[in-house]
Protein backbone atom coordinates (compact mmCIF):
# COMPACT_ATOMS: atom_id res chain seq x y z
CA UNK A 1 0.00 0.00 0.00
CA UNK A 2 1.57 3.63 -0.66
CA UNK A 3 1.06 6.25 1.49
CA UNK A 4 0.93 9.69 0.26
CA UNK A 5 3.39 12.49 1.10
CA UNK A 6 5.84 14.90 0.30
CA UNK A 7 9.31 14.49 0.58
CA UNK A 8 11.43 17.07 0.53
CA UNK A 9 14.51 16.25 -2.60
CA UNK A 10 16.30 19.85 -2.07
CA UNK A 11 19.99 19.27 -2.64
CA UNK A 12 19.64 15.51 -2.34
CA UNK A 13 21.50 12.94 -4.04
CA UNK A 14 18.61 11.58 -6.73
CA UNK A 15 20.59 8.77 -9.47
CA UNK A 16 18.19 7.72 -12.63
CA UNK A 17 19.18 4.69 -13.94
CA UNK A 18 18.06 4.93 -17.82
CA UNK A 19 18.68 7.84 -20.22
CA UNK A 20 15.03 6.88 -22.00
CA UNK A 21 11.60 9.15 -22.62
CA UNK A 22 10.61 7.12 -18.60
CA UNK A 23 14.01 8.09 -17.36
CA UNK A 24 13.61 12.05 -18.80
CA UNK A 25 10.80 12.52 -17.85
CA UNK A 26 11.33 11.49 -14.02
CA UNK A 27 14.61 13.35 -14.30
CA UNK A 28 12.72 16.81 -15.44
CA UNK A 29 10.27 16.43 -12.55
CA UNK A 30 13.26 16.39 -10.13
CA UNK A 31 14.96 19.31 -10.70
CA UNK A 32 11.61 20.89 -10.51
CA UNK A 33 12.04 20.20 -6.71
CA UNK A 34 15.86 21.16 -6.60
CA UNK A 35 17.29 17.71 -6.21
CA UNK A 36 20.85 17.39 -7.18
CA UNK A 37 20.29 14.55 -9.78
CA UNK A 38 22.66 12.14 -11.46
CA UNK A 39 21.87 10.27 -14.61
CA UNK A 40 23.45 6.94 -15.42
CA UNK A 41 22.82 5.33 -18.94
CA UNK A 42 24.72 3.77 -22.07
CA UNK A 43 22.69 6.23 -24.02
CA UNK A 44 20.54 9.04 -23.65
CA UNK A 45 17.54 10.49 -26.14
CA UNK A 46 18.63 13.73 -27.62
CA UNK A 47 16.07 15.53 -24.81
CA UNK A 48 18.63 15.15 -22.45
CA UNK A 49 21.14 17.96 -24.16
CA UNK A 50 18.78 20.57 -22.84
CA UNK A 51 19.17 19.90 -19.38
CA UNK A 52 22.69 18.47 -19.79
CA UNK A 53 24.03 21.48 -17.50
CA UNK A 54 21.74 21.00 -14.76
CA UNK A 55 22.69 17.30 -14.44
CA UNK A 56 26.10 15.00 -13.85
CA UNK A 57 25.56 12.75 -16.59
CA UNK A 58 27.42 9.15 -16.48
CA UNK A 59 26.89 7.27 -20.07
CA UNK A 60 28.16 3.92 -19.07
CA UNK A 61 26.32 0.43 -17.96
CA UNK A 62 24.82 0.58 -14.65
CA UNK A 63 26.87 -0.51 -11.52
CA UNK A 64 26.25 -0.22 -8.32
CA UNK A 65 28.94 1.81 -7.69
CA UNK A 66 27.02 5.04 -9.24
CA UNK A 67 24.13 4.92 -6.96
CA UNK A 68 25.68 3.73 -3.51
CA UNK A 69 25.57 7.20 -2.24
CA UNK A 70 22.16 8.60 -3.23
CA UNK A 71 18.93 9.44 -0.94
CA UNK A 72 16.72 7.95 -3.89
CA UNK A 73 16.95 5.61 -7.20
CA UNK A 74 14.97 5.54 -9.72
CA UNK A 75 15.80 2.68 -12.31
CA UNK A 76 14.12 2.75 -15.77
CA UNK A 77 16.16 0.86 -17.79
CA UNK A 78 14.66 -1.07 -20.61
CA UNK A 79 16.58 -4.22 -19.25
CA UNK A 80 14.42 -6.15 -16.67
CA UNK A 81 17.61 -7.84 -15.51
CA UNK A 82 19.11 -4.77 -14.77
CA UNK A 83 16.00 -2.82 -12.99
CA UNK A 84 16.06 -5.33 -10.64
CA UNK A 85 19.15 -5.84 -9.65
CA UNK A 86 19.18 -2.19 -9.02
CA UNK A 87 16.13 -2.81 -6.74
CA UNK A 88 18.31 -5.63 -4.89
CA UNK A 89 21.02 -3.33 -4.38
CA UNK A 90 18.78 -0.26 -2.86
CA UNK A 91 17.13 -2.90 -0.77
CA UNK A 92 20.22 -4.24 0.46
CA UNK A 93 21.80 -0.87 1.07
CA UNK A 94 18.17 0.84 2.43
CA UNK A 95 17.90 3.41 -0.56
CA UNK A 96 14.49 3.76 -1.22
CA UNK A 97 13.82 3.33 -5.03
CA UNK A 98 11.50 3.65 -7.69
CA UNK A 99 11.37 0.25 -10.26
CA UNK A 100 9.76 1.84 -13.19
CA UNK A 101 8.50 -1.53 -14.82
CA UNK A 102 7.65 -3.44 -11.46
CA UNK A 103 5.29 -1.69 -8.48
CA UNK A 104 6.10 -4.64 -6.63
CA UNK A 105 9.66 -3.82 -6.33
CA UNK A 106 9.30 -0.08 -5.77
CA UNK A 107 9.71 1.88 -2.50
CA UNK A 108 7.36 4.57 -3.66
CA UNK A 109 5.97 5.53 -7.21
CA UNK A 110 5.41 8.46 -8.99
CA UNK A 111 2.15 10.28 -9.13
CA UNK A 112 0.53 12.92 -11.55
CA UNK A 113 0.94 16.15 -10.08
CA UNK A 114 0.36 19.99 -10.86
CA UNK A 115 2.43 22.68 -9.20
CA UNK A 116 1.46 25.95 -9.24
CA UNK A 117 3.81 27.83 -6.66
CA UNK A 118 3.58 25.77 -3.43
CA UNK A 119 0.33 24.91 -4.27
CA UNK A 120 0.72 20.82 -5.33
CA UNK A 121 -1.87 18.48 -6.38
CA UNK A 122 -1.23 15.58 -6.77
CA UNK A 123 -3.47 12.05 -8.20
CA UNK A 124 -2.36 8.44 -7.86
CA UNK A 125 -4.36 5.29 -8.94
CA UNK A 126 -2.10 3.58 -6.70
CA UNK A 127 -0.41 2.17 -10.11
CA UNK A 128 -3.89 0.40 -11.86
CA UNK A 129 -3.47 2.77 -14.30
CA UNK A 130 -1.14 5.60 -14.83
CA UNK A 131 -3.10 7.00 -17.87
CA UNK A 132 -6.54 7.68 -15.58
CA UNK A 133 -4.20 9.49 -13.24
CA UNK A 134 -2.98 11.75 -16.23
CA UNK A 135 -6.67 11.82 -17.42
CA UNK A 136 -7.96 13.03 -13.96
CA UNK A 137 -4.59 15.37 -13.40
CA UNK A 138 -5.62 17.50 -16.84
CA UNK A 139 -9.44 17.60 -15.83
CA UNK A 140 -7.71 19.72 -12.27
CA UNK A 141 -5.73 21.61 -14.19
CA UNK A 142 -8.31 23.28 -16.18
CA UNK A 143 -10.13 24.28 -13.03
CA UNK A 144 -6.93 26.15 -11.93
CA UNK A 145 -5.79 28.37 -15.15
CA UNK A 146 -3.94 30.91 -13.22
CA UNK A 147 -1.15 30.60 -10.66
CA UNK A 148 -1.13 30.44 -7.45
CA UNK A 149 2.68 31.09 -6.39
CA UNK A 150 1.29 35.09 -4.82
CA UNK A 151 -1.98 33.76 -3.25
CA UNK A 152 -0.11 30.61 -1.38
CA UNK A 153 3.02 32.46 -0.43
CA UNK A 154 0.57 35.54 0.61
CA UNK A 155 -1.72 32.93 2.27
CA UNK A 156 1.22 31.13 4.01
CA UNK A 157 2.58 34.47 5.82
CA UNK A 158 -0.71 35.85 6.99
CA UNK A 159 -1.45 32.50 8.62
CA UNK A 160 1.87 32.84 10.35
CA UNK A 161 1.44 36.22 11.87
CA UNK A 162 -1.87 34.65 13.07
CA UNK A 163 -0.39 32.05 15.02
CA UNK A 164 2.20 34.32 16.36
CA UNK A 165 0.20 37.22 17.12
CA UNK A 166 -3.42 35.50 18.12
CA UNK A 167 -3.09 32.55 21.59
CA UNK A 168 -6.42 32.29 21.95
CA UNK A 169 -6.87 29.01 20.44
CA UNK A 170 -10.86 29.45 19.16
CA UNK A 171 -10.42 33.44 18.00
CA UNK A 172 -7.41 31.97 15.88
CA UNK A 173 -9.30 28.80 14.27
CA UNK A 174 -11.82 31.55 13.33
CA UNK A 175 -9.33 33.66 11.76
CA UNK A 176 -7.59 30.92 9.75
CA UNK A 177 -10.87 30.04 8.72
CA UNK A 178 -11.76 33.30 7.65
CA UNK A 179 -8.30 33.80 5.58
CA UNK A 180 -8.76 30.86 3.00
CA UNK A 181 -12.33 32.95 1.69
CA UNK A 182 -10.30 35.64 0.71
CA UNK A 183 -9.03 36.75 -2.55
CA UNK A 184 -5.26 38.19 -3.40
CA UNK A 185 -6.50 41.45 -3.13
CA UNK A 186 -8.53 40.64 0.36
CA UNK A 187 -5.68 38.81 1.68
CA UNK A 188 -3.01 41.38 0.82
CA UNK A 189 -5.00 43.92 2.89
CA UNK A 190 -5.22 41.44 5.78
CA UNK A 191 -1.91 40.42 5.79
CA UNK A 192 -0.74 44.24 6.06
CA UNK A 193 -3.60 44.86 9.02
CA UNK A 194 -1.92 42.01 10.99
CA UNK A 195 1.88 43.25 10.59
CA UNK A 196 0.87 46.11 12.31
CA UNK A 197 -0.75 44.65 15.49
CA UNK A 198 1.13 43.33 18.39
CA UNK A 199 -1.64 40.73 19.45
CA UNK A 200 -4.85 39.59 17.39
C1 LIG B 1 3.53 2.56 -10.69
C2 LIG B 1 4.14 3.73 -11.47
C3 LIG B 1 5.59 3.79 -11.02
C4 LIG B 1 6.29 5.10 -11.32
O1 LIG B 1 6.72 5.27 -12.46
O2 LIG B 1 6.39 5.91 -10.41
C5 LIG B 1 4.05 3.57 -12.96
C6 LIG B 1 4.26 2.35 -13.59
C7 LIG B 1 4.08 2.07 -14.95
N1 LIG B 1 3.70 3.00 -15.90
C8 LIG B 1 3.56 2.36 -17.09
C9 LIG B 1 3.11 2.97 -18.26
C10 LIG B 1 2.82 4.32 -18.47
N2 LIG B 1 3.04 5.35 -17.56
C11 LIG B 1 2.70 6.53 -18.13
C12 LIG B 1 2.80 7.81 -17.53
C13 LIG B 1 3.05 8.11 -16.22
N3 LIG B 1 3.32 7.18 -15.26
C14 LIG B 1 3.39 7.75 -14.04
C15 LIG B 1 3.52 7.06 -12.84
C16 LIG B 1 3.56 5.69 -12.63
N4 LIG B 1 3.76 4.74 -13.57
C17 LIG B 1 3.45 5.09 -11.26
C18 LIG B 1 1.98 4.92 -10.86
C19 LIG B 1 1.15 6.18 -10.98
C20 LIG B 1 -0.21 6.02 -10.38
O3 LIG B 1 -0.30 6.27 -9.21
O4 LIG B 1 -1.16 5.63 -11.05
C21 LIG B 1 3.12 9.22 -14.11
C22 LIG B 1 1.78 9.50 -13.45
C23 LIG B 1 4.16 10.07 -13.38
C24 LIG B 1 5.57 10.06 -13.93
O5 LIG B 1 6.01 9.09 -14.58
O6 LIG B 1 6.24 11.06 -13.69
C25 LIG B 1 3.13 9.50 -15.64
C26 LIG B 1 2.04 10.45 -16.18
C27 LIG B 1 2.45 11.87 -15.90
C28 LIG B 1 1.49 12.87 -16.44
O7 LIG B 1 1.47 13.10 -17.66
O8 LIG B 1 0.80 13.50 -15.65
C29 LIG B 1 2.23 6.27 -19.47
C30 LIG B 1 1.77 7.34 -20.43
C31 LIG B 1 2.94 7.97 -21.14
O9 LIG B 1 4.07 7.52 -20.96
O10 LIG B 1 2.69 8.88 -21.92
C32 LIG B 1 2.32 4.88 -19.69
C33 LIG B 1 1.89 4.08 -20.94
C34 LIG B 1 0.41 3.71 -20.83
C35 LIG B 1 0.09 2.59 -19.84
O11 LIG B 1 0.77 1.58 -19.84
O12 LIG B 1 -0.89 2.76 -19.08
C36 LIG B 1 3.94 0.98 -16.94
C37 LIG B 1 3.95 -0.06 -18.04
C38 LIG B 1 5.34 -0.02 -18.72
C39 LIG B 1 5.41 -0.94 -19.92
O13 LIG B 1 4.40 -1.15 -20.60
O14 LIG B 1 6.52 -1.44 -20.17
C40 LIG B 1 4.29 0.82 -15.60
C41 LIG B 1 4.74 -0.45 -14.93
C42 LIG B 1 3.57 -1.25 -14.45
O15 LIG B 1 2.42 -0.87 -14.60
O16 LIG B 1 3.87 -2.34 -13.93
N1 LIG C 1 6.84 4.11 -14.86
C1 LIG C 1 6.50 4.65 -15.97
O1 LIG C 1 5.96 5.74 -15.99
C2 LIG C 1 6.75 3.91 -17.24
C3 LIG C 1 7.65 2.88 -17.25
N2 LIG C 1 7.97 2.25 -18.41
C4 LIG C 1 9.09 1.27 -18.29
O2 LIG C 1 10.27 2.09 -18.08
C5 LIG C 1 11.41 1.52 -18.71
C6 LIG C 1 12.07 2.52 -19.65
O3 LIG C 1 11.20 2.91 -20.68
P1 LIG C 1 11.69 3.91 -21.87
O4 LIG C 1 12.31 5.09 -21.29
O5 LIG C 1 10.55 4.04 -22.79
O6 LIG C 1 12.81 2.95 -22.55
P2 LIG C 1 13.98 3.31 -23.59
O7 LIG C 1 14.30 2.04 -24.29
O8 LIG C 1 13.66 4.54 -24.35
O9 LIG C 1 15.20 3.67 -22.64
C7 LIG C 1 15.88 2.73 -21.89
C8 LIG C 1 17.22 3.31 -21.49
O10 LIG C 1 17.87 2.38 -20.63
C9 LIG C 1 19.26 2.39 -20.97
N3 LIG C 1 19.83 1.11 -20.51
C10 LIG C 1 19.51 -0.13 -20.88
N4 LIG C 1 20.24 -1.03 -20.19
C11 LIG C 1 21.03 -0.34 -19.36
C12 LIG C 1 22.03 -0.70 -18.39
N5 LIG C 1 22.35 -1.97 -18.14
N6 LIG C 1 22.67 0.30 -17.72
C13 LIG C 1 22.39 1.60 -17.97
N7 LIG C 1 21.45 2.00 -18.87
C14 LIG C 1 20.80 1.04 -19.56
C15 LIG C 1 19.29 2.56 -22.46
O11 LIG C 1 20.56 3.07 -22.87
C16 LIG C 1 18.16 3.59 -22.66
O12 LIG C 1 18.64 4.90 -22.52
C17 LIG C 1 10.91 0.26 -19.38
O13 LIG C 1 11.19 -0.82 -18.50
C18 LIG C 1 9.40 0.46 -19.51
O14 LIG C 1 8.74 -0.78 -19.45
C19 LIG C 1 7.39 2.59 -19.58
C20 LIG C 1 6.45 3.60 -19.66
C21 LIG C 1 6.10 4.36 -18.47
Amino acid sequence: MFYPMMINVKNKKVSVVGGGRVAYRKVKTFLKYGADVKVISINFINKFEKIKDKIEIIKDKYTPEYIKNSFLVVAATSSKETNEKIALFCKENKILCNIADDIQLSDFIVPSSIKKGDLIVSVSTSGKSPLLARKIRKEIEEIFPYEYDDYVNTLGETRRLVIEKCKDEKRKNKLLNELIDLDLEELKKRREKYEDCSRL
